[in-house]
């Protein structure tokens, strides 16, 4: 590895240089119109979104300075760079492209244009995440859904008809039986993305660099061996009966009414704007959002809301005036993989680790990425030396998705596993995909007691890497079990330990007893679980004693566990079953509060209501902003699942409940705003308080 990693380049698209030749030039529009191909298409990625960014500012670049040099049909002025794959389904209004801006600057600019162009300031804005799909046209006559289109050059482009029935947010039929027309964007959520992946490479076949990719491919696959759910979210809409003179806001209100999904009641939501501030902020509210929301966004796309200032802007041939993409860095980079690492985990999993040149990914740099399992390694085929595609998506660490094999040094070769758990030297377990150092949990005692002393665990203060590699040395813990009976003087013997702190540390473990069950979950880091599945199972059967019984078809009754991980979840559990009784037998809490216990549920559940549950049984979206008293942020989010609630972080017109405590900010303006539900904290604390007291309280009686 060089000690001064070099940092590839961040577009910069308002200062790219232009081209010094003519022939430099058409060879640089030639490359953007191969890739551009290759990315509507979805078989392949030529080059990184940032560098071909790049590329194509230096391309605009050139036209500003040379007009005399540009190319007819220059990929810098249409539709999707030439590159769309055209169709024979003519679109009624042309699908265009967005311009872009990269920074507030630009922003400010593009407002102050608009402005000027309708000769007057617009009246309010839009501010929609920019999905990053493909585009398509979806027409529904009499409510029936007949027929799907993608975008193609902008005027037609191809039927996608039967792909797209099976598309997630697309209705087969509307709530009502209205003819109307509706454009989105179809793609693939990160956890369909990691599934189809895995898949395609199951099958032999060549991993697809980011989900952009994967959902192009997928739409336009003729090969339907291996297919992955796809899904869409509405952001226009064409010929809405009775729409004449509607907002784009409430245009696309009425399309959510219809039953199809919109951008407004994803996670991301939409803002209605009406100064340029408020732009700002909004777009800065989105782009912290972005990492949770669990599917790619590329920026925020920026709209007129009004329909006058629409007409009165009017589009170019390329995009519309009154719109305009605010991009944010581009998740997927390439860089080149310099080696690979070779890591043990807590459990005793044993991980290949990239180790590739330093490259900003999505606004971080990123120096190391998983290669997730050894077998993954081998399908994929990376080598160290690659082209490597870096993908950073949501709060999960980097992962390489693939390498470029046409990029491929001559002298590559394959990489070659460890023959031995490189920590302990002990033998690999090979039974699984991820293979284990034999020694297990015993091959990483220290990480493991770190992970059950973590503040997303069983948050014990003074519990940190030293002072348990201390113990472990001294032979006084091995499991987590071991604690809860450690000797006051021996810990105070310790070195830089002394009489106070070990008093301090023995009450903090001590009062850790306390913590719910889906804390001791996290904290026994059982594998293929996290937090939030922790908490999913716990509140689901409520006490470790149920859990550990569930089989493995029982497991399954849980959201998002299916056959693989509810068969590991068991055999976890069973190998965990002797940490799991020392602990019961020391104390530790294993039930979690406030759930019913499973035996009883069947004949409890009907009737039992949760306060956060709407009629229907679902939960209520609650936003917990500013502080609950008592409650730390994670212990309010726990408290909303508690209750019955999905706890989310963004407030928009499908937040059924805003709880709002000291020190809220924009999120309880924006509640107001938009005429949610609102909370004082207090009372939630007491609604809290009365559920834990088995009252089952009412939300209206709070
Ligand atoms: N890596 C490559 O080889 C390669 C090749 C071609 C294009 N690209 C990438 O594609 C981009 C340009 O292509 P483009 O013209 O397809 O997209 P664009 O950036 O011009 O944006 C227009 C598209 O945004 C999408 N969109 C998502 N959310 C939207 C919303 N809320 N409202 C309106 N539209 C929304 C629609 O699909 C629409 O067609 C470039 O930024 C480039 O990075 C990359
Ligand atoms: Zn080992």
């Amino acid at each position: 590895m060089p000690t001064e990693p070099e940092i590839a380049p961040v577009v910069d698209a308002a200062h790219a240089a232009p081209f010094g030749t003519a022939d430099d030039y058409r060879a640089a529009t030639e490359r953007i119109r191969g890739a551009a191909a290759a990315y509507y298409e979805g078989t392949d990625l030529a080059m990184d979104d940032a560098t071909y960014d790049a590329l194509l500012a230096r391309v605009t670049a050139t036209e500003q300075a040379q007009p005399g040099w540009v190319v007819a049909g220059s990929p810098a002025q249409v539709v999707a760079a030439g590159g769309g794959v055209v169709g024979d389904v003519e679109h009624s209004t042309p699908m265009l492209s967005l311009a872009n801006v990269f920074d507030e600057e630009e922003l400010r600019a593009w407002a102050a244009r608009l402005d000027r162009v309708i000769g007057r300031p617009a009246a309010g804005y839009t501010v929609e995440p920019k999905i990053d799909g493909m585009a398509i046209a979806a027409r529904y006559v009499d409510g029936r859904l007949v027929q799907v289109a993608t975008r193609g050059d902008g005027r037609a482009g191809e039927d996608v008809t039967a792909q797209a029935r099976s598309v997630a947010g697309l209705p087969a039929e509307l709530t009502r039986p209205v003819t109307v027309e509706v454009r989105g964007e179809v793609f693939m959520t990160d956890a369909d993305f990691a599934e189809a992946n895995e898949l395609r490479t199951a099958h032999g076949g060549a991993p697809f660099a980011n989900p952009r990719n994967a959902a192009a491919g997928t739409l336009r696959a003729q090969d339907r061996a291996y297919l992955a759910p796809l899904s869409f979210l509405a952001y226009a809409v064409h010929d809405l009966p009775g729409g004449e003179g509607l907002t784009h806001s409430a245009a696309m209100a009425a399309i959510a009414e219809l039953g199809v999904s919109t951008t407004g009641g994803s996670a991301a939501g939409m803002a209605v704007c009406t100064t340029v501030d408020e732009l700002v902020a909004a777009i800065a509210s989105l782009g912290a959002l972005r990492d949770k929301l669990g599917f790619d966004i590329d920026g925020v796309v920026i709209k007129a809301d009004s329909p006058a200032d629409r007409d009165a802007a009017g589009s170019s041939s390329r995009a519309p005036r009154w719109a305009i993409a605010y991009k944010f860095p581009a998740d997927t980079r390439t860089s080149k993989l310099l080696g690979i690492d070779v890591q043990v985990g807590r459990t005793g999993v044993i991980t290949p680790v990239a180790v590739i040149q330093a490259v900003q990914v999505g606004g971080v740099t990123v120096t190391s990425a998983t290669l997730h399992n050894f077998d993954d390694l081998v399908r994929r085929d990376v080598r160290v030396g690659d082209t490597v595609f870096v993908r950073r998506a949501g709060e999960v660490i980097p992962e390489i998705t693939g390498a470029k094999l046409d990029e491929r040094p001559a002298d590559a070769v394959p990489f070659a596993a460890p023959e031995v758990c490189p920590r302990c030297g002990g033998e690999i377990d090979r039974s699984q995909k991820r293979w284990r150092c034999t020694q297990g949990r015993a091959c990483g005692a220290t990480e493991s007691l770190a992970y059950f002393a973590a503040r997303d665990s069983m948050d014990i203060e003074g519990l940190g890497d030293k002072v348990i590699r201390a113990l472990v040395a001294a032979g006084m813990v091995t499991d987590p079990a071991d604690l809860y009976t450690l000797d006051l003087d021996a810990v105070a013997q310790l070195e830089r330990m002394g009489r106070t702190s070990a008093t301090k540390l023995l009450a903090n473990i001590e009062g850790s007893k306390k913590q719910p069950l889906s804390r001791v979950l996290t904290g026994l880091g059982v594998r293929m679980t996290g937090r939030s599945m922790s908490r999913r199972l716990a509140r689901h059967f409520g006490s470790m004693d149920a859990l550990c019984a569930a089989t493995v078809e029982q497991l399954q009754e849980v959201e998002a566990v299916g056959p693989e991980r509810a068969a590991t979840i068991a055999a976890e559990l069973a190998d965990l079953a002797p940490v799991i009784a020392k602990l019961t037998e020391r104390g530790i809490n294993m039930v979690e509060p406030g759930v019913t216990p499973y035996a009883e549920r069947s004949t409890v559940v009907e009737g039992a209501h949760l306060p956060l549950q709407k009629p229907d049984g679902s939960p209520m979206t609650v936003v917990v902003t500013g502080s609950v008293p008592g409650l730390t942020r994670t212990e309010g989010n726990e408290a909303v699942e508690r209750l019955g609630g999905k706890s989310s972080g963004s407030v928009s017109k499908r937040t059924d409940l805003v709880v709002v405590g000291d020190g809220a900010g924009s999120k309880a303006a924006k509640a107001e705003e938009l005429g949610l539900r609102i909370m004082p904290s207090d009372r939630f604390a007491a609604l809290l308080a009365a559920d834990d007291a088995g009252e089952s309280p009412a939300l209206d009686d709070f």
